[in-house]
């Protein structure tokens, strides 16, 4: 191992996990080690356990067996201290954006700072319309309604509120999903400045070939019930599995039209 490596701390780490409902188990003997500064992109196919790991790593789901250590805190073992402390730590965009839709687009990016920082209302006003300003919405739109807006829109308005605490650890669920070409195109550019700028650790569930090819530094790869590959998204496209074969069929399509 290099100097390089040696330095590199693993913000999450995810050991021999085990998650049953009932008869049913979603993961076995689960391993996955994400490095600080990657954007890790989560794929699988339905059903295979996307969300609920990103629930267990957030400390919403617990696991059945085996430990999922964040910052180096396990989660399930966490004290209300600790927990609150992981919270100001990362931030989560939810697939639906997940807006309150009786709050202000201000309101909804205040909210985490109002719950998890004593700072005065003005300070947390400011600071909202800062990661608004970050986000691609102007003042204008602050005292909107999350029904007055685009699909878009309420992704970036969320992505904001996701940022609010200025986490160093972000989740993004489907991000691209249910966007236009033009829009997806914008907000994976905006994705990709974001981690640059506050440099952040991303973790992004999704069956976008789009957002995955553009933004992951590496993908981790969800089937038979644990990670069958997780490497860089070119070597883990020439792995040899049902999943993979079929899943980037259509980039590796995309790749031999622009080939010729
Ligand atoms: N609380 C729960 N109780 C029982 N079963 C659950 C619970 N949460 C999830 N499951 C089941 O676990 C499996 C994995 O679900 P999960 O939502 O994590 O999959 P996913 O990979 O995110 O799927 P998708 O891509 O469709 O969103 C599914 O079969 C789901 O029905």
């Amino acid at each position: 191992m290099d100097n390089t490596q040696a330095n590199v701390q693993p913000i999450i780490e995810i050991d021999k996990l085990w998650t049953q409902f009932g008869q049913t188990v979603i993961h076995q003997d689960l391993d996955l080690s994400i490095n600080a500064g990657e954007i890790v992109g989560l794929v699988g196919g339905s059903g295979s356990g996307k969300t609920t790991l990103v629930r267990q790593v957030l400390g919403l789901n617990r696991p059945t067996k085996g430990t999922v250590k964040v910052f180096g805190v396990d989660v399930s073992k966490a004290d209300v201290d600790q927990m609150y402390s992981l919270q100001n730590r990362w931030g989560m965009l939810f697939q639906q954006g997940a807006l309150f839709s009786a709050l202000t687009v201000l309101d909804n990016v205040a909210l985490p700072m109002r719950e998890l920082r004593a700072l005065p209302d003005s300070l947390i006003r400011d600071a909202a319309l800062l990661k608004l300003q970050m986000a691609g919405i102007g003042p204008e739109h602050a005292l909107k309604m999350p029904s007055d807006l685009s699909g878009g829109m309420i992704k970036r308005v969320a992505l904001a509120r996701a940022l609010s605490l200025e986490p160093e650890l972000l989740f993004l669920d489907e991000p691209t999903a249910g966007l236009d070409p033009a829009s997806s195109a914008a907000f994976i550019e905006l994705i990709r400045s974001l981690h640059k700028d506050m440099h952040l650790t991303v973790v992004m569930i999704t069956h976008d070939l789009e957002p995955l090819l553009a933004l992951s530094t590496k993908i981790a790869v969800l089937a038979d019930k644990h990670v069958i590959a997780y490497d860089t998204p070119e070597k883990v496209m020439k792995v040899h599995h049902p999943f993979i074969t079929s899943f980037f069929l259509t980039a590796r399509n995309v790749e031999h039209d622009t080939c010729g």
